[in-house]
């Protein structure tokens, strides 16, 4: 492929990875950051691709600041955030596209802690798109012999998945600072990815797409990593931190917290249930304890293990 402008929007942990991997490819990347020296507005001069991983509290923010400088009509718009927008229940694909309603967006998520991508470790991830060339340029720019890409026509249950696996991360972070064992540790994640396909389904995914890298394959990576700030959120507060002092300590984006919030508001208005959700949204209020929030999940009503 011949060399691609790439600007990246966010010079965080995953901006600066993702910057690392298109430069070792050959790609011209610059690098964005509210606190940098370069505007905005020379970052996007030329850009082919620009990828945005911006954490969601300032995703609709940098979307304005973009669409108020001019872009190419085939500059492809690449997101790798995972969150929902608190103000629309927007996943951030929808905000990007929302701005720039001609372009092709594409959706970058998977199991990638970016501590490991930074120390050159193997990893893959999904790119997905409706646009199929453009997820398939996407893909060209990343891959590389440590990073696998897949492409994925389904972008809502690919971002989906990146973005709703975050609570269960949290949930899990519980479930080890509680020493609760493997048995539970495997019935929470398999249980988190029901409610993960229920959620995704209401909101038009496919089903077979949270089995995938980007559903399964993250869950199984922030569930038993200490490295994924969601599963530290949980775990400390299992050693009886509060979320305040858990977030004061954090190192970076934990955006498990902000989707549970925007879940459950969603879950209300369209009854969609979500046991688990509710109780680590529970425990992050201060409403119940760990250990409380494990009994009223375990003490819930007996039922059919599939139920739809
Ligand atoms: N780290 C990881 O392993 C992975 C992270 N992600 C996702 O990528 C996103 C970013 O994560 P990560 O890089 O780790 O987080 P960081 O906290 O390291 O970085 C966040 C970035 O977003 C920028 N930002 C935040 N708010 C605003 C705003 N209002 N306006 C402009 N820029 C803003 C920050 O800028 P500033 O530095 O100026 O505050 C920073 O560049 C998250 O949604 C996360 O879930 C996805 C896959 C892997
Ligand atoms: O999404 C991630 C890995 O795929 C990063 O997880 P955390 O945001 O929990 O650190």
């Amino acid at each position: 492929m011949n060399p691609q402008s790439v600007a990246i929007l966010g010079a965080g942990a995953w901006g600066a990875s993702l910057a690392n991997l298109a430069a070792a490819n050959g790609h011209h990347v610059r690098l964005w950051s509210r606190r940098g020296s370069e505007t905005l507005e020379a970052v996007l001069t030329n850009a082919q691709i620009v990828l945005s991983a911006i954490s969601m509290k300032g995703v609709r923010d940098v979307a304005s600041q973009v669409q108020s400088l001019q872009a190419s009509p085939t500059t492809i718009f690449v997101t790798a955030t995972k969150g929902l927008d608190p103000q629309t229940t927007c996943t951030p694909s929808q905000i990007w596209q929302t701005a720039f309603p001609n372009h092709a967006v594409v959706v970058l998520s998977g199991p990638n802690l970016s501590k490991e991508i930074q120390q050159s470790l193997p990893a893959a991830t999904v790119v997905a798109s409706s646009v199929a060339t453009a997820s398939e340029s996407v893909q060209l720019v990343f891959s590389s012999p440590r990073f696998r890409v897949y492409t994925n026509s389904d972008p809502v249950g690919v971002e989906l998945g990146g973005t709703l696996k975050n609570i269960i991360a949290i949930a899990a972070g519980v479930c080890d600072g509680l020493h609760l064992g493997t048995n539970a540790k495997a019935a929470l994640v398999t249980r988190g990815l029901t409610e993960m396909v229920r959620i995704g389904n209401f909101w038009g995914a496919k089903t077979e797409t949270f089995y995938g890298l980007s559903g399964l394959g993250d869950l199984l990576a922030t569930c038993n990593s200490p490295l994924s700030r969601n599963y530290q959120v949980g775990y400390q507060m299992a050693q009886g931190q509060t979320l305040t002092e858990t977030l004061a300590n954090l190192p970076g984006t934990a955006e498990g917290v902000n989707t549970c919030e925007v879940l459950i508001q969603v879950a209300k208005q369209q009854k969609i249930n979500i046991p688990i959700t509710e109780e680590v949204y529970r425990l992050l209020k201060g409403e119940v304890t760990p250990r409380q929030a494990l009994e009223e999940l375990m003490l819930r009503d007996i039922k059919p293990e599939y139920d739809y």
